[in-house]
């Protein structure tokens, strides 16, 4: 961002290499320089499969499964899959050349350790398997990357529509914590910024349908009869913005989580990560990433809109992929002094 000098930029990139690297520091042991043509063409991939996967040839494509052959789209997601996997191959092969099993770099290497010990036991039917790893590696960054870096995207588009709100943000990172480097433990002390984030999460609604579940056993619910092996689909929107629970549910209101005092107050409506026990497994994770990417970009950056931009025209629709996304903006990063 101190690139861009103060022009105006697209987030979606620094946003997305930014938050592809935390993944990549777990599931590798190491980052990857943001010049790294490898990894840009990685996140780049990913990103367009995203923005490709929501589109209407692809929902008419679940609907009607015949079409596959002729979408230009499905070809663009199936090549981005390949091409993702191949590079994929190639760095976990890379770590299988130095694997060392008294200094394991990360989650691939514990995998590649324990597949070593299960098939050296004679193991069958071992979970830990190339398909698996390849598999939960692909997992972990199609969940774990999109859905931070669009919600820290919808953050910094709604402190630039609202800077009043910025204000406020900022002038509480700046009293509690200066200029050193915000740390978890910061969180409690800053009440506004917390609800801000959360907020954010609420009103972005970035998985609005959460994942399709299947039931496995016939249930009632509610009075209605729902048969073992039904597909439902639970609507987290319909809990973000129900209006029986939120005071202003379509509108970006930081009061939600505070009480009179200022102080934060959780809210049991609030379910971006849904509930149960499949429950998103990053939850913590992400809430760490977002309360400290946010803090750090408000500490060290103005968000604005373009010259000539106002913030009205920074929509709250959104754009619909297989996250929603904020609709295209660019917004300006000012170095604070
Ligand atoms: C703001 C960020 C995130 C949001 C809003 C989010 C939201 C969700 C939601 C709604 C689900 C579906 C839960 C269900 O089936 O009921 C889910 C599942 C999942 N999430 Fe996340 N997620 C986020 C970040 C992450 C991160 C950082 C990771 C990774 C490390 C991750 C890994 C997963 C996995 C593996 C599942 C599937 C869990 C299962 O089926 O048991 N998520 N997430």
């Amino acid at each position: 961002m101190n690139d861009e000098h103060g022009k105006p930029f697209d987030t979606t990139q620094p946003v997305n290499y930014a938050v592809s690297n935390i993944i990549s520091s777990i599931v590798y042991g190491s980052r990857f320089e943001y010049t790294d043509p490898q990894f840009t063409e990685m996140v780049d991939r990913a990103n367009e499969n995203v923005r490709v996967g929501g589109s209407t040839s692809m929902m008419l494509y679940n609907i009607f499964p015949w079409l596959g052959p002729f979408l230009k789209n499905k070809k663009i997601i199936i090549h981005n899959i390949l091409q993702n996997r191949q590079q994929m191959m190639n760095l976990i092969n890379g770590l299988l050349d130095t694997l060392n099993p008294h200094d394991r770099r990360g989650f691939v290497d514990s995998f590649l350790i324990r597949k070593q010990s299960e098939e050296k036991s004679g193991k069958k039917d071992s979970y830990f398997h190339q398909d698996n790893l390849i598999m939960s590696v692909t997992n972990l960054f199609v969940a774990g990357t999109d859905t931070t870096g669009t919600t820290l995207r919808w953050g910094l588009m709604l402190m630039a529509k609202y800077p009043h709100i910025q204000d406020r943000v900022q002038e509480e990172i700046d009293r509690v914590i200066g200029g050193r480097q915000p740390v978890v433990e910061d969180r409690k002390k800053l009440p506004y910024t917390d609800a801000v984030i959360h907020e954010t999460q609420r009103l972005a609604n970035i998985v609005p349908l959460s994942l399709p579940h299947v039931t496995t056993c016939d249930v009632t619910f509610n009075g209605y009869f729902i048969k073992k092996g039904t597909t439902v689909i639970p609507l987290l929107m319909s809990v973000l913005k129900d209006p029986s629970e939120w005071e202003k549910p379509n509108s970006f209101y930081p009061e939600h989580f505070l009480d009179e005092k200022g102080q934060f107050v959780k809210r049991d409506a609030f379910m971006p990560f849904s509930a149960g026990r499949r429950v998103c497994l990053g939850e913590s994770l992400a809430r760490m990433e977002l309360f400290l990417f946010f803090t750090s970009l408000l500490q060290s950056y103005r968000f604005t809109t373009p010259p000539g931009v106002s913030g009205d025209e920074l929509d709250l629709k959104g754009v619909v992929g297989i996250t929603l996304n904020p609709s295209p903006h660019k917004l300006c990063a000012i170095r604070r002094s």
